[in-house]
């Protein structure tokens, strides 16, 4: 089986021959953490045994769940934000036909799987439920907390819709609960009200839970091969394990990453050629965002796809201010490849690529990139994907997980917590009215 593989071979001119070298010892305190449980935040380690060790019933229920909503539904809601719903929405759009979600339903062997809960647009919420029609649809509630105030809005809504369209008893039926095992409001919700529930281990938090029930019913609802990702998560779990710098690319990746952040290269841009991968990028943020960025530091995560935005951020990159450095996700053989025509006359001055396909082109422009940006002193890796399965996205995901704990370790923070994200739900919390922060509301509105 092809796997990923991580191309630092650009990097000569940003890093000095021994500096990689100089980094084992601090990788290896950083594997010391990690894997002993003696690093901050170690409680929420598990996600690094879970393509493992996971509970193999629920697992198995997961499918049938699955299966179940494929033979109800023509849509499946997925209510959640952030790691509560971007794995799902990253996987789907990467492992599916570009337009899954825009085909006809008779042209779809399984439901539509969309998103709510995310934002708090009504006009999103009015939109999707314009688009769901008067079709038949299931929702996955999603939320670790079973509190956080999107998804809760979404569920209402949603919920009370299945009431109104299938009665109280089938509504239940249609509802699936993914969250906490003992606590939070969803948690006692979905008990009280008899939902097949769900449960995101205590130990996984919800950047890293794509590999839960939290990523995986939606994703198998899509219909994909969820037995597939979690070997592909086996093999880079197992691939991942040595220290040494010279063999574990994953390591090897933090370690550069370091070694850059030191220099000034304060942000990534995580850049992809597949229009199907930005939300790829979008879970890589949060995965990256919520587990570096504390204690007034950390690599700032952001993104571009190309070739598209090389028309719009392009410029910025090439010759603006130099603290970027960017990571390409490159898929070497994409789903399919389409030949440029011939064309009599050569108006558009394209006979040149004539009997080149579409790929060559997109490969070409990758090259070219990564040695225009490298002149232009942004610092460039790469990590090249073989194809775009479940297989691989497992692995994918693994490493990207793997690495950003070492990463974390490298600089001295705790990569598993997100204490910054309570400063903005604690404010809308009092300028809401929720009980208990009256006070705080009052200071805060005569703020405002
Ligand atoms: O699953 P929950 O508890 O609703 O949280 C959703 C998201 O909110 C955060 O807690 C903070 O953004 C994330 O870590 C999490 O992915």
């Amino acid at each position: 089986m092809a796997h990923i593989s991580f191309d630092a071979s650009k990097l000569d001119k940003f890093v000095h021959d021994n500096e990689l070298g100089e980094m084992q010892a601090l990788v290896n305190a950083a594997d010391a953490e990690l894997r002993n449980g003696t690093g901050a935040g170690s409680d929420f380690r598990d996600w690094l045994n879970l393509p493992e060790d996971y509970d193999k019933d629920e697992f198995a229920r997961i499918q049938a769940a699955a299966k179940k909503i494929q033979s109800t539904s023509k849509v499946l809601v997925v209510i959640g934000i952030g790691g509560s719903y971007l794995g799902a929405k990253m996987a789907v759009d990467f492992l599916h036909d570009t337009f899954y979600n825009y085909l006809p339903d008779d042209q779809r062997d399984f439901p539509q799987i969309l998103f709510a809960g995310n934002s708090l647009s009504p006009s999103y919420v009015h939109d999707l439920i314009h688009l769901i029609g008067d079709r038949d649809f299931s929702v996955n509630v999603i939320s670790k907390s079973g509190t956080t105030t999107e998804p809760s809005i979404a569920f209402r809504i949603f919920k009370q819709r299945l009431i109104d369209k299938y009665g109280e008893a089938e509504a239940k039926s249609r509802i699936y609960a993914t969250t906490d095992q003992k606590r939070g409001a969803l948690k006692s919700e979905a008990d009280a009200e008899g939902y097949e529930s769900f449960v995101i281990p205590d130990g996984v938090g919800g950047r890293y839970s794509v590999l839960t029930a939290v990523g995986l019913l939606p994703i198998a609802a899509s219909g994909i091969d969820i037995d597939q990702l979690m070997t592909g998560a086996r093999d880079a779990m197992n691939a991942y394990t040595d220290t040494d710098l010279t063999k574990n690319e994953a390591y090897q990746y933090a370690a550069y990453r370091n070694i850059l952040y030191r220099k000034g290269f304060t942000t990534e841009l995580l850049e992809n050629y597949e229009p199907n991968m930005q939300y790829f990028a979008e879970w890589w943020k949060q995965l990256m965002g919520e587990s570096e960025g504390k204690n007034e530091k950390g690599i700032y995560p952001s993104s571009a796809n190309f070739s598209t935005d090389l028309h719009s951020l392009g410029q910025y990159i090439q010759e603006g201010l130099r603290n970027l450095m960017e990571t390409v996700v490159f898929i070497d053989k994409p789903n399919h490849d389409i030949d440029i025509p011939k064309e009599d006359g050569n108006l558009d001055g394209l006979q040149y690529l004539e009997g080149r396909t579409m790929h060559f082109a997109n490969t070409k422009a990758f090259q070219g990139v990564t040695l225009a940006h490298t002149d232009g002193n942004v610092p460039n890796m790469s990590v090249h994907i073989p194809d775009q399965t479940p297989y691989t996205l497992g692995y994918l995901i693994y490493f990207f997980e793997v690495a950003v704990a070492i990463s974390g370790y490298l600089n001295g923070i705790n990569p598993f917590n997100q204490p910054g994200v309570e400063a903005y739900k604690t404010n809308m919390f009092a300028l809401l009215g929720k009980p208990g922060f009256e006070e705080l509301g009052e200071k805060l509105n005569k703020r405002l």
